[in-house]
């Protein structure tokens, strides 16, 4: 059998899945389908094309297709959903669960359908809630349900870093646990610089107010852009765990993942470092933490269990 490339499919057009889309042609990690709703076929057709006019210029041979069609999507190797409403500033990620609830469980009734095989990667937001209604609906195993939260989350942490310090962010090292809410949890004990944690290198009061900036650090953008949220960071942190399943890299990133038992929490999707590689999420790692840093992770799982009610009452 000859050998294919692979197939990703981006449901939702908007700012986050057209950025994803892209950045995956422009990495060659696949062929691309770009799907909205049967209202906005043309228009994401159109930006499917503009994005294929650019491959000439930048050398990617990756196809990108807009469609309305799951047919289009079939047999996809990785699905990422970017599916639904975004906040606007004073609002909280919460407040749009019951609208996305609706549109990813739609949208997993047709990924059940057409790409059974499928990684599927969540964005939409409360995504925590988000990754547990989608592995309701589509009834998937637990490695190939994953939701995208602590790859950004840890971005801006270890960003605010390098700028606090004026080294290169290469050399940075960092982990955020936790629900993507603003009580998500930047372990500082575990970040370090160059190999030096960071607190023999930046002063406790700027250390804690990086965390705090992390911690809102969705919101900061909400606010700057005020009609809309973030998606270049966010596209970035799809397309690096896409690319660890596609190439198996084994990849240990902070992960939504179903916990059974990990860290005492049970039925719960939650942001925790795993390893992903070609079967998802391959192994979850459980790392030792403080009793502060324990409370702060229950007080995050709490949020995110309270939010999880709302989808499954
Ligand atoms: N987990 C994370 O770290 C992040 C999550 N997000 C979330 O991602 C989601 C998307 O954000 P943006 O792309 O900025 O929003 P956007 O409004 O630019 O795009 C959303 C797209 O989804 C489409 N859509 C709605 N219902 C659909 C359906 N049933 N099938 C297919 N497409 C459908 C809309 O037509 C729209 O084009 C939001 O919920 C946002 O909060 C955004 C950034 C980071
Ligand atoms: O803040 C938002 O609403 C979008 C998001 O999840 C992020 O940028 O972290």
């Amino acid at each position: 059998m000859a050998i294919r490339r692979s197939k990703i499919t981006v449901v939702g057009a908007g700012f986050t899945g057209a950025t994803t889309a892209f950045m995956l042609a422009q990495k060659e990690l696949g062929d691309v389908v770009l799907i909205d709703i049967p209202q906005l076929e043309n228009p994401t057709k159109g930006k499917a094309l503009d994005m294929l006019e650019a491959s000439p210029v930048q050398g990617f041979d990756s196809q990108i297709i807009g469609s309305s069609n799951y047919e289009d999507a079939k047999d996809s190797d990785i699905v990422i959903i970017t599916a639904g409403i975004a906040r606007k500033p004073g609002m909280s990620r919460d407040d749009l669960v019951n609208t996305n609830a609706g549109i990813v469980r739609s949208v997993c009734e047709n990924i059940k359908t057409y790409c059974p095989h499928a990684y599927v990667i969540i964005l939409s937001n409360p995504v925590d809630a988000m990754t547990y209604t989608a592995f309701e609906s589509l009834g998937f195993p637990k490695n190939r349900v994953i939701g995208q939260s602590g790859v950004l989350d840890t971005a801006r942490y270890c960003t605010f870093i390098a700028q606090e310090l004026n080294v290169s962010i290469e050399d940075v090292q960092g982990v955020v646990l936790g629900g993507h809410g603003d009580d998500m949890v930047p372990l500082v004990r575990y970040t370090s610089v160059g190999g030096v944690p960071i607190e023999k290198l930046i002063p406790q009061e700027r250390i804690d107010a990086i965390v705090a900036r992390t911690r809102v650090g969705g919101g900061e953008i909400v606010n700057l852009l005020g009609n809309g949220s973030a998606y270049y960071a966010p596209a970035a942190s799809i397309v690096q765990m896409t690319e660890a399943i596609l190439k198996d890299k084994k990849r240990i990133l902070p992960v939504i993942a179903y916990l059974e038992g990990e860290y005492g929490y049970q039925e719960l999707f939650m942001g925790v470092l795993a390893v992903l590689g070609g079967d998802g999420i391959e192994k979850i790692i459980e790392i030792d933490l403080t009793d502060e840093e324990r409370s702060a992770l229950d007080k995050s799982a709490e949020s995110v269990r309270n939010v999880i009610q709302v989808v499954t009452a």
